[in-house]
């Protein structure tokens, strides 16, 4: 207590902008467009600055080398969620991204670990590949819906991997669609400053009838639908599982079967398996429309991807995973996707269980520390100038060196997931998805611009960066794109694979 006050007592919090009375920085917390409020507030301040409103700290970090220091050199006091009172409400108080540092994170963590690391999700990449191949063929029949085709691409790829399920080609199946409602509700529930409860908890007590309570309903139909996919699915996956191939749902069940595993029950399988489904499909769309908007954007880019497709892969086949370290330039396009535009922009916040110092700033217990990872601020940590010059130009060679080799890291490099004890715990199934749909996309499709003048929400805009949405995930306003096969040698492999 002595040492929290003595450093209290000394040293500053980090910059802070000045507030209101009483509110202090309500204002900033809970502004319309976070974003851009905070690209104003890094210029104005760099690397770290702080904001106060009723009592709760937030330390808003700009630069990776701060979030580096905090949430990875020092997770053991960053690795905290701040606790949502509309997440409780809705049930969704049973995902791991968003428990309290503790025994019930870990536990849930560590069977996340067992059966989402690189090993087994390995395993997976034929499931992957036929649904990826099954999409391409979507593609050729119906390309102004790459989009909307998405969703049933990923809810396929994860139900089957989760519950080792295949929905309806069409997509209509009640979980799936239950589902997406069930995560849509979340993101909207966990956007910073976009809902009072979460700041004022105590207004959780209020009826549901009373004048402005009316998240009280959005959280009871939502823990409906969640109750809903946590039981249903497993259920069935397990009367159904013995004859099929793996699945989370049996590799869960023999893992506690084996033993080993202290004070773990079945509902921690559960709700692990209906976390699993309900973290894919909304950041793993948001990146792939990310993609498509580059690519239409950047016509020569795309060629010069297609072009070591076709040298190294050929064009008789698909690329593979396997073909991977020899595709550096399709290997640069997806980190520089990821670095263009995060899907996850501030990603989720880290609590802190220590008072603490960073660089003579005192950051209080109980602090969340964010992070602001890219936006137009030539200082946030995927936009720093000195780092990536021209910030906001999509360029893959950044990720090259001038021998055109790949420099750019492995996988726990792409910041876009996150940091830390904390960091995307699905990455790796994240990762050959969308890597092995990006070089399919590439080796068979040709993106362009919407044809005959036809403008979409993105032409009307000044402003590329105005095109991604100011929600918790970066969906990008409607835009259309011309998809066209790049050759008919192409169109015949895509046919072939899906007769
Ligand atoms: C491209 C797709 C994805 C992106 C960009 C993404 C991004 C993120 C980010 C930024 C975080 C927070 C990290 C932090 O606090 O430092 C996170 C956490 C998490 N992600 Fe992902 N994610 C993706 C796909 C997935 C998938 C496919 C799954 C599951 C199958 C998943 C499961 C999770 C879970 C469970 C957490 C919480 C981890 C914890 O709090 O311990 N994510 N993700």
């Amino acid at each position: 207590h002595t040492i929290r006050r003595r450093k209290r007592g000394a040293l500053p919090y980090p910059p802070t902008p000045p507030g209101q009375f009483f509110f202090g920085n309500l204002r900033d917390i809970q502004h319309k467009t976070l974003r851009y409020r905070y690209d104003e507030l890094a210029k104005t301040y760099g690397e770290i600055f702080h904001l106060s409103a009723l009592g709760q700290h937030i330390v808003v970090l700009n630069t990776e080398e701060a979030a580096y220091e905090l949430f990875t050199r020092r997770s053991a006091i960053y690795s905290d969620r701040p606790q949502l009172a509309l997440v409780d409400l809705m049930g969704w108080d049973i995902s791991v991204a968003f428990m309290k540092y503790g025994e019930r994170w870990r536990s849930h963590r560590r069977l996340f670990q067992q059966v989402l690391n690189p090993r087994v999700v390995a395993d997976f990449q034929q499931i992957q590949t036929e649904n990826i191949n099954k999409y391409l063929g979507r593609l050729l029949n119906d390309p102004d819906h790459f989009s909307e085709q998405l969703e049933i691409l990923l809810g396929s790829i994860i139900m089957k991997i989760v519950y080792g399920y295949e929905i309806p080609e069409d997509g209509k199946d009640e979980t799936f669609t239950a589902t997406l409602k069930a995560v849509q509700n979340l993101a909207n529930a966990t956007l910073p400053g976009s809902w009072l409860v979460n700041s004022f908890p105590i207004l959780r007590f209020l009826p549901e009838w009373f004048p402005g309570c009316g998240f009280r309903t959005f959280a009871r139909e939502t823990r409906e639908v969640v109750d809903m996919i946590v039981d249903g699915p497993y259920e069935r996956a397990k009367s159904r599982a013995s004859s099929d191939a793996p699945c989370l749902v049996t590799l869960l069940e023999d893992s506690i079967a084996a033993g080993g595993h202290r004070n773990i029950t079945e509902s921690y399988s559960k709700e692990v398996c209906a976390v699993a489904y309900g973290s894919t499909s909304e950041t793993t769309t948001a990146v792939i429309d990310i993609f498509y908007l580059a690519m239409r954007q950047n016509p020569d880019i795309q060629d010069k991807a297609y072009r070591e497709i076709m040298q190294v892969v050929g064009s008789e086949r698909l690329p593979c995973l396997s073909d991977r370290a020899a595709l550096p330039y399709v290997e640069a396009v997806y980190r520089e996707v990821t670095r263009w535009m995060p899907p996850v922009p501030f990603s989720l916040p880290h609590g802190s269980i220590e008072d603490d110092v960073y660089k003579d700033y005192f950051i209080p217990k109980g602090a969340f520390a964010s992070k602001s990872l890219a936006s137009t601020a030539r200082v946030t940590m995927l936009n720093n100038e000195e780092k990536y010059p021209s910030p906001r130009r999509f360029m893959p060679e950044r990720f090259l060196t001038a021998e055109g080799r790949f420099n750019g890291g492995d996988i726990d490099s792409i910041l876009s997931f996150g940091f830390g004890r904390r960091i995307c715990v699905g990455r790796h199934l994240a990762d050959t998805t969308v890597w092995l749909l990006f070089a399919c996309v590439l080796a068979t499709f040709r993106i362009g611009k919407p044809k005959n003048g036809v403008l979409d929400g993105i032409d009307k805009l000044e402003d590329i960066d105005n095109a991604f949405l100011h929600t918790l995930v970066a969906h990008t306003v409607p835009f259309r794109c011309s998809l066209r096969s790049r050759s008919l040698e192409a169109a015949e492999i895509i046919r072939q694979l899906n007769d």
